[in-house]
């Protein structure tokens, strides 16, 4: 074990003036605000211990930057506060504040000096004395409570995080310093310029300094595509990358094709120029030329013995750790680390939200060499298990598969224990049935392993987590389930072992959607739900996502739909896994593609400029609606939601809309009623057909099943008895001919363009221009028709909503009585 160098300080803490030349190749790290410099100090040699995992004081690791010049010496000794800027360098004022608080929070629930994941916090050994000790601990305290609250409290320190992260960018303006101060590694930075991500997003804006940088568990949530994926994946590829170059060990270099030197000058374009100055010989010639010393730290940071019980001392390990969030661009495949599972587990509930999560953070961490796999049901179980054999370092899974793979005692699957972190994505989600004995499990196993789960850092993250959370005015319909939910949350937090100063960031709006999404209501009959969703498909192509509450439903109307080629997708959870997979493909690939989906598809799906989404039933929950509005004005876009009410739909509908807090009914979509009847007409049409061929097909499929069976027992069947009647070969072929003729019928009309009913050849010429037929296509996109729309209304008269017919926000009593006493005087 390598020696450790203890600095005796005995200078000041210097701010040095920012300068490129400070910086090799005058590279000068974006993340970087900042540099203090040591004026004097003395540095004792001190033999490390050989045990591993014992506490040490107070460590202070010296800043990985090049000094300049000489140092003045200077006998004041060092200041607290000013060892702590050092280390949390590149953050404002306040953000340093919150960094100190967050140590001190950190401080007394584990050995002194190390942090909960077992690293090296940057307390200075001054604070050793009893009293100071007691006054951090209270604070401590209180500031636990007030985050870990989900009340109004946090809430509101969310809104005015996010408030001041919005003025920052403003006066930031567009460009990559937003992201400046937020601890992200060089490597994943260029990968995100690369993406056109000029600018994080609030939640990431906000979660990023407080994962990274103070390490804390986080509970966030913020509304539907607002980046939460990033929120969470940056935070776990700096910690691999931090990891990875801490238990870097020496591995014959790649000198085939020489790429991986290459990729190494790339990826060091916007990071810091650090302290990877080590004993890799490749690295020397790549790296910093500074000659700092510089050494490998252990596993878990703490293996300074006896650490001199001096104010002024602090050590350098060999390695010199970096700021917290701060990265070096050691981060190539040249190098290998002990570990035996893997780093990080992200949790998702379903596959294909499991399989974009994969997507997303391989883009971000694009230019490491990490491996990120996914784990999920409807693939081969061999084949996951080869997967695991290349040793990912992330792994992205459904609770149920991962369980399956687990129970067979996968050797890269039995560390699963000391993973570094932990994320439950769609964590309200992962609860609810289906996913919850699984996870519980899988939790198990993780937390048996108690001084890796006292490390792990947490992430719980949902759209509509807090709307499970108790909270003001967050009442859900049926209370029952509304506790069980909020139990089982509860139980998962304490289950997953998150710490007691997680970081609540709510993020989320009281209406519970995007600023961005605009949200109607088509009220209509039962029987006309087809209707009018065959008007707006007509009208507003565009990419198009409708949910149903059931499979049979999708199968209906996705034949019906088929009939009027429409040519829909859908997507449910009877479908095997690769259709599903290959018609989300068709659907990201197509403009103007239609999917017809169950709720399987309602969460975190990020499929690019989806347009509309409609409701064609109104969902059970008021989270379902969210989520499912929330697949369309993604990531500041705009998009519009259409909510089908049939008469079964307004009591679920009433309680959403109480739930969401509105105090208005949803505005009404515009239709014109004029171009109903020709589409009432086609879509009569493709339903008899429809009707015929279903009753048929099943008739047959009915009798080829017995038939099957009976040969395959070797019986004789009665066929007039237990057979449908199809009736003889002539009526088949009567039936098949028929059917043949109503397709004909329906393509013919089909072909004509749908025109407005009310022309005639009498026409007002005041206009000064000749009307002609409108046809359905005449429409400006759907989102401008509802806000010209509303406009109109809104010149017009004001709109009273109690008056209006499709009126579904609830009436008092004392209203609806008057009004009826109303109508019997009018009449
Ligand atoms: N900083 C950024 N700038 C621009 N786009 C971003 C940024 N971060 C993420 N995105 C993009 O925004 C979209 C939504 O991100 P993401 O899927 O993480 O949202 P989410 O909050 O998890 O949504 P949901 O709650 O629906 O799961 C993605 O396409 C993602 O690539």
């Amino acid at each position: 074990m390598a020696d450790i160098s203890v600095v005796k300080a005995k200078g000041k803490w210097k701010k040095l003036k920012l300068d490129s030349s400070l910086f090799p190749k005058n590279e000068f790290p974006s993340s970087l605000s900042c540099i203090h410099e040591l004026t004097d100090y003395e540095i004792i040699n001190k033999p490390a211990s050989k045990s591993r995992g014992k506490s040490h004081n107070s460590e202070v690791l010296v800043p990985s930057i090049k000094k300049p010049g000489k140092q003045k010496p200077k006998s004041d000794s060092i200041n607290s506060k000013q060892q702590k800027e050092i280390l949390i360098d590149g953050s404002s004022r306040a953000e340093k504040q919150t960094a100190n608080k967050a140590q001190k929070k950190s401080e007394p629930k584990t050995a002194d000096g190390v942090d909960s994941e077992g690293q090296v916090i940057e307390t200075p050994l001054l604070t050793g004395k009893k009293k100071k000790k007691k006054n951090a601990q209270k604070k401590k305290k209180e500031l636990s409570t007030e985050d870990t609250r989900s009340g109004s409290k946090t809430n509101k320190s969310s809104t005015d995080e996010k408030e001041s992260f919005i003025e920052n960018v403003k006066s930031n303006g567009t460009g990559m310093s937003n992201w400046q101060n937020l601890f992200v590694p060089g490597v994943v930075l260029k990968a995100l310029q690369e993406q056109g991500f000029s600018s994080p997003t609030p939640i990431q804006g906000i979660a990023l300094p407080h994962a990274i940088r103070d390490r804390l568990d986080i509970v966030g949530a913020a509304e539907t595509g607002s980046g939460k994926t990033l929120a969470f994946g940056i935070p776990l590829i700096h910690k691999i990358l931090d990891y990875k170059q801490k238990h870097r060990l020496e591995q014959p270099l790649h000198s085939d094709d020489g790429k991986e030197g290459e990729e190494e000058s790339d990826v060091a374009l916007d990071i810091e120029d650090s302290d990877d100055d080590d004993d890799d010989d490749e690295e020397e010639e790549e790296g910093s030329d500074d000659g700092e010393k510089m050494m490998e730290e252990e596993l878990d940071g703490s293996d300074v013995d006896n650490p001199p019980d001096d104010e002024d001392c602090f050590y350098i390990q060999e390695s010199a750790e970096e700021e917290p969030g701060s990265m070096s661009n050691d981060v190539t495949s040249n190098q290998i680390e002990l570990r035996t599972g893997p780093l990080a587990l992200i949790l998702q509930p379903t596959r294909e939200l499991a399989i974009q999560c994969v997507k997303h953070l391989q883009a971000a961490a694009k230019y490491t060499d990490m491996k990120i796999i996914s784990i999920v049901g409807g693939m081969a179980v061999q084949k996951q298990q080869r997967i695991l054999r290349q040793k990912p370092e992330i792994i992205v899974a459904t609770p149920g598969r991962l369980w399956e793979l687990v129970e067979q005692n996968d050797p890269y699957l039995n560390h699963l224990d000391e993973v570094l972190s932990l994320v439950v994505d769609e964590a309200d989600r992962m609860v609810e049935k289906g996913h919850f004995e699984e996870l519980t499990k899988l939790l198990e196993i993780m937390n048996s392993n108690y001084e890796a789960r006292k490390k792990r850092q947490t992430f719980l993250f949902s759209a509509t987590l807090t709307m499970t959370l108790p909270g003001p005015q967050r009442t859900l319909s049926k209370k029952k389930n509304k506790l069980s939910t909020n139990n089982k949350l509860a139980l998962l937090m304490k289950n997953i072992g998150m710490k007691e100063h997680a970081k609540v960031i709510d993020l989320t709006q009281k209406t519970g959607t995007v600023d961005t999404l605009t949200e109607t209501r088509i009220n209509c009959s039962l029987e006309d739900k087809d209707l009018y969703l065959y008007y707006f498909l007509s009208r507003y192509p565009g990419r198009t996502l409708v949910f149903t509450n059931s499979k049979d439903c999708i199968r209906r109307i996705s034949s019906i739909f088929t009939l009027l080629k429409c040519d829909p997708l859908s997507l449910h959870s009877d479908m095997h896994q690769k259709q599903r997979l290959k018609n989300l493909e068709k659907f990201t690939a197509s403009e103007k593609a239609l999917l017809f989906a169950s709720d399987v598809a309602a969460r975190g799906l990020d499929i690019p400029n989806v347009q509309h989404v409609i409701h064609y039933q109104i969902p059970h929950t008021v989270e379902t609606y969210v989520h499912r509005s929330g697949r369309t004005a993604r990531a500041s876009k705009a998009g519009l939601s259409v909510v089908l009410i049939g008469p079964d739909d307004m009591r679920n509908y009433k309680k959403i809309m109480n739930t969401l807090n509105r105090n208005e009914d949803l505005p009404g979509f515009p239709v014109e009623s004029d171009f109903l009847p020709t589409l009432k007409a086609h879509l009569t049409l493709a339903k008899e057909i429809d009707t015929k061929e279903y009753r048929f097909n099943k008739k047959k499929h009915q009798n080829d099943w017995f038939l099957k069976a009976a040969r395959e027992m070797d019986m004789e069947l009665d066929d007039d008895q237990l057979l449908n009647d199809l009736g003889d070969d002539y009526q088949q072929s009567q039936h098949r001919a028929e059917l043949k003729e109503l397709r004909y019928e329906l393509n013919g009309l089909l072909q004509q363009s749908v025109k407005s009913r009310h022309f005639s050849a009498k026409y007002p010429t005041k206009t000064g221009r000749l009307l002609t037929h409108k046809t359905l296509e005449d429409s400006k996109d759907a989102v401008t028709e509802v806000k010209e729309n509303q406009q109109n209304r809104k010149r017009k008269r004001p709109i009273d909503v109690s008056k209006t017919k499709c009126n579904t926000v609830p009436m008092k009593k004392k209203q609806r009585k008057n009004k009826s006493k109303k109508k019997l005087k009018n009449r």
